[in-house]
């Protein structure tokens, strides 16, 4: 790709890794000498996200750009609207039936259900399949590529996804 271009999102929300378990796994042996951690991101908790997605051209548009940063953002404007403030939650987590209960009884939790444990790194994909599918559907695919997406969930940690 020539050209890539950056557009930035921020946005708030809640989530649990309920898949979280420090006691087993990849990597687990660097833990193992610190004793029996706890699995804190089982908990419900909160980020402020920062979304990085960057998409690519070996041609410029009409107008010099890649794509005017305007409608990368307006491509994306609704899905964050929608899980700004919301609670990412897995549809497959145990305890979603409950919490989707207290959701509609309360009406004070907006969840965003999804069909995978809400890491950085699912959350990245399903950001970028997003995009991707939108451009898709404008058929914009030949001329702009997706080319990563990535999801800073704390100053420290980030997931990039990048399938191509
Ligand atoms: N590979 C991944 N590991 C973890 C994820 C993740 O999405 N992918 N998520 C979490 C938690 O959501 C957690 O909130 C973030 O974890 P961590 O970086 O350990 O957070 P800290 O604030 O404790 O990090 P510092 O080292 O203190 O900056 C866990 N793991």
């Amino acid at each position: 790709m020539k050209w890539q271009i950056t557009k930035v999102f921020n946005f708030e929300a809640g989530h649990r890794v309920w898949k979280q378990n420090l006691t087993y796994g990849r990597g687990a042996q660097f833990t193992q000498k610190e004793g029996v951690p706890q699995n804190k991101c089982v908990n419900l908790h909160g980020h402020s996200y920062t979304l990085e997605v960057v998409l690519g051209s070996d041609t410029l548009s009409e107008q010099d750009m890649v794509m005017d940063f305007y409608h990368v953002k307006n491509a994306l404007k609704d899905l964050i609207d929608t899980i700004d403030h919301s609670f990412i939650i897995d549809i497959n987590d145990p305890i979603y039936q409950e919490l989707k209960e207290v959701a509609e009884k309360y009406g004070a939790l907006k969840i965003f259900p999804v069909d995978f444990c809400p890491t950085a790194e699912a959350l990245a994909k399903y950001f970028y399949d997003f995009l991707k599918k939108k451009l898709q559907e404008a058929g914009l695919l030949g001329e702009v590529r997706v080319v990563k997406v990535v999801l800073w969930e704390t100053k420290t940690s980030k997931a990039e996804y990048m399938p191509e």
